[in-house]
């Protein structure tokens, strides 16, 4: 079969992205391996099919919240394994259906497995000329607790490279994180990300892990107080990426814990791929806002990729 395909990024966390309007497409972990393969296929972290939302059992729920909500956003990490929500991924989607003709005004209501996602049209806050996309990731969450941060984590996660297992923080965005503090900026570069990092207790359906160190603050040029920090991660089922969305409010929800009440709302996270800005909102959510690009369209022939498929 011939798979119309196109390929984009968000931060240099990069997709496959499919337009699956009709629902009729197998996606199978064996078909998302082989794209996001980066010799024998196209490449990327992750694979991403848009369909409608009435197609699928967990779009149907989105439906049920909010009728709104048309088109669902499939996310599969490059191994196969299906994820809850991508942070990046659901500013590539809203760049996919406006390319598509599916959004043009105002709010894009997307289904998602962590629920319904809204993405609004903004603008890169040091350079207005630059297209970025905001998006309310719904509310994040402590598992631990207040207990957690009083003892310093609710995990220890042992990283190649360095010397000691570290406490850690679990923070739930939808999708599982584990983000422990480093102790400066030559130590993030330095440690080794290329296996994954061992987490204890192991979290019972894995986990995505930030290495982060706090940067101060700094006045943007909308005169607001922002904090910064610099953010390394070790994605869940695909390795160690350029960037990850979710892992950037992760990151910044855990920093701005351990900061205490004073610290600022809004934070710009600094990963290898780029900058996203990430903000607690009153009511319990966070957002996310940063670029999202699309490089290629192209067609798959998936005979070649060893995987025969049908739509
Ligand atoms: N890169 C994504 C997160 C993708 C899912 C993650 N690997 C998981 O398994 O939870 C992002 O931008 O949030």
């Amino acid at each position: 079969m011939r798979l119309q395909v196109t390929k984009g990024h968000g931060t240099q966390n990069d997709f496959v992205l499919i337009d699956d309007r009709t629902g009729g497409l197998d996606l199978s972990p064996r078909l998302v391996r082989a794209l996001a393969d980066r010799r024998a296929g196209l490449g990327g972290d992750g694979v991403i099919r848009l369909a409608p939302s009435a197609t699928l059992p967990e779009g149907r729920d989105c439906l049920d919240t909010d009728p709104g909500a048309t088109w669902f956003m499939d996310y599969r990490n490059a191994d196969g394994s299906v994820a809850e929500m991508c942070g990046n991924g659901v500013r590539v989607v809203a760049r996919f259906a406006e390319e598509l003709g599916l959004w043009s005004d105002g709010e894009l209501v997307l289904g998602t497995r962590a629920g319904v996602r809204r993405v609004r049209r903004t603008a890169d806050p040091d350079d207005a000329a630059q297209p970025w996309y905001a998006v309310d990731m719904g509310p994040w969450d402590l598992p631990g607790g207040p207990a957690a941060v009083a003892a310093g984590g609710d995990a220890e996660v042992l990283v190649t490279g360095l010397a000691v297992a570290r406490p850690a923080l679990s923070v739930d965005v939808g999708n599982p994180h584990t983000v422990l503090a480093v102790a400066d900026t030559d130590e993030l570069a330095a440690v080794d990300l290329t296996t994954a990092p061992a987490v204890t207790p192991t979290p019972p359906h894995g986990t995505n892990v930030e290495l982060v160190v706090p940067l101060g603050e700094q006045v943007d040029a909308t005169g607001e107080v922002v904090g910064r920090l610099r953010m390394r991660v070790h994605e869940r089922g695909v390795g160690e990426t350029r960037s990850c969305g979710t892992g950037a409010c992760a990151a910044a929800m855990a920093v701005r814990t351990w900061a205490g009440q004073d610290a600022p709302a809004a934070w710009l996270v600094e990963v290898p791929g780029g900058r996203v800005r990430v903000r607690a909102l009153a009511d319990g959510h966070v957002e996310l806002a940063g670029p999202a690009v699309l490089v290629a369209d192209a067609v798959v022939d998936t005979d070649a990729l060893g995987v025969p498929t049908t739509a």
